[in-house]
């Protein structure tokens, strides 16, 4: 492997071109997950309030264990590595289950309701 630190003026101009037409696209699918992470944290929103409302406990490991099986078998057909789709879907859900936590305890000392994509109180 090459690792020598070729300063930026000495990149083939065609090198360069084709790093920058990778980087636009890595650069639009940022922004794809960016914008998907946040529809799925709308809707994990209304599940911790429906769940806060039902008294449901925030975790649901059965769930989890359903969507890590069908997340690993998505990302073996996809090829991508499935330990880091299964890291991905956990760092998430645990992120999901502190909103969750908050909204009950919120729910319970009936504080006023966060607004849409708002994770925590102003
Ligand atoms: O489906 C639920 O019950 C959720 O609360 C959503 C979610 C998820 O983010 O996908 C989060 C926590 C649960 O442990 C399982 C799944």
């Amino acid at each position: 492997m090459t690792t020598s630190n070729t300063p930026p003026g000495d990149v083939d101009p065609a090198v360069r071109e084709e790093l920058a037409r990778l980087r636009d696209s890595i650069d639009n699918i940022d922004a794809a997950v960016v914008h998907m992470l946040a529809e799925r944290f709308k809707c994990t929103q209304q599940v911790g309030h429906l769940k806060a409302k039902h008294q449901l406990p925030p975790a649901d490991p059965a769930r989890e264990a359903r969507q890590i099986a069908r997340l690993r078998t998505l990302a073996e057909n996809a090829k991508l590595d499935p330990a880091f789709a299964e890291k991905f879907l956990n760092f998430i859900i645990a992120e999901v289950i502190r909103h969750h936590e908050s909204i009950a305890e919120d729910t319970i000392n009936g504080a006023a309701p966060t607004a849409p994509g708002q994770t925590t109180r102003m």
